[in-house]
């Protein structure tokens, strides 16, 4: 893979690059999966970050992501809109139309956006919108904007993706439950994986999946959510054991209701940037069973995103 850079941006200070060279991972994923959670990222001088937005990445190209897929060992990706490039879904659809197929998106938008450019974007590939709470990424929408994109959004069979903190999931739940359509959850809502497994945080949102069963969960980012490590590095083939408890219990609890991305270029990593090769390793402790992988990676991802296939 050739190296990060960043077209005519500067950096956030303290921006991790992602990982130049990942190994190749020892489990072998089943034929036909999907990494169902990662971004490109510009380039900038091609597709300009959003003037609105809280960082600045190092640019992360369909070239280099097509790379990684096919050197892990993927047959596709879901690529998701990143906060950095706005509402302006021109980078997103542009790595969907030059995929060969192999790529769906989920988009960002604003309640002005035009049925026509919702057919446009659904023609590419795109099958959702993505509403973020997470305050450091995004300043506020109000709710009705959110209800009513859902409500036409729905009309394409489109789904929505959520990504929030889990301190906040009790104020959002009224919004949340009220949604029209599948409702995808990013990185099982951010659990604090320094609290009990069967605490009230995440017991709550375990009775969200359990109480509604349009809403299913990505059990990504063990990076981002690991307090104690080991981290993804230097052939740890055990890391991120603290994740490993709460991915595990929803991927066996929900089995057809979970997916699985890498979160490449893994924006605003502080402490350090996982080798890729290493987190799909990381696979099987959450998902031990042929059974749950092929649902995971396959089944669940293909019913979605290829409901056609
Ligand atoms: O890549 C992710 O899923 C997580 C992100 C970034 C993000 O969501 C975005 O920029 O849109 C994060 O926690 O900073």
């Amino acid at each position: 893979m050739s190296k990060p850079t960043t077209g005519d941006f500067t950096k956030t200070s303290g921006w991790l690059d992602w990982y130049d060279g990942p190994s190749q991972p020892r489990f072998q994923l089943p034929a036909g999966s999907v990494d169902a959670h990662c971004h490109v990222f510009g380039p900038g001088a091609e597709f300009p970050y959003a003037p609105e937005r809280k960082y600045t990445p190092c640019d992360a190209s369909k070239a280099q992501l097509y790379a990684l897929r096919d050197h892990l060992g993927f047959a596709r990706n879901v690529v998701v809109q990143a906060t950095c490039h706005g509402a302006d879904n021109r980078a997103m659809v542009d790595a969907l139309v030059h995929s060969n197929g192999k790529a769906r998106g989920v988009a960002t938008v604003k309640r002005s956006v035009s049925d026509a450019e919702i057919q446009a974007m659904h023609d590419a590939g795109v099958r959702g919108v993505r509403f973020n709470f997470v305050k450091r990424l995004v300043d506020f929408t109000p709710k009705d904007e959110l209800l009513e994109i859902a409500g036409r959004i729905a009309k394409w069979g489109w789904h929505v993706v959520i990504y929030f903190e889990a301190v906040d999931l009790p104020e959002l739940w009224d919004f949340f439950t009220a949604l029209p359509t599948t409702v995808v959850v990013d990185h099982m809502g951010r659990p604090d994986v320094s609290k009990p497994l069967d605490g009230p945080e995440f017991q709550l949102f375990l009775k969200f999946m359990r109480e509604h069963p349009n809403v299913w969960s990505k059990v990504s980012c063990p990076e981002r959510l690991s307090v104690s490590g080991p981290k993804a590095l230097n052939g740890e083939q055990n890391a991120y054991t603290d994740v490993i408890p709460f991915a595990k219990r929803v991927v066996e609890e929900f089995p057809d209701r979970v997916l699985w991305g890498t979160d490449w270029p893994h924006p605003n990593l502080k402490d350090h940037m996982p080798d890729d090769g290493l987190l799909v390793d990381f696979i099987p402790h959450i998902a031990p069973t042929a059974e749950l992988q092929q649902k995971l990676l396959v089944s669940n991802p293909m019913r979605l995103y290829w409901p056609e296939e």
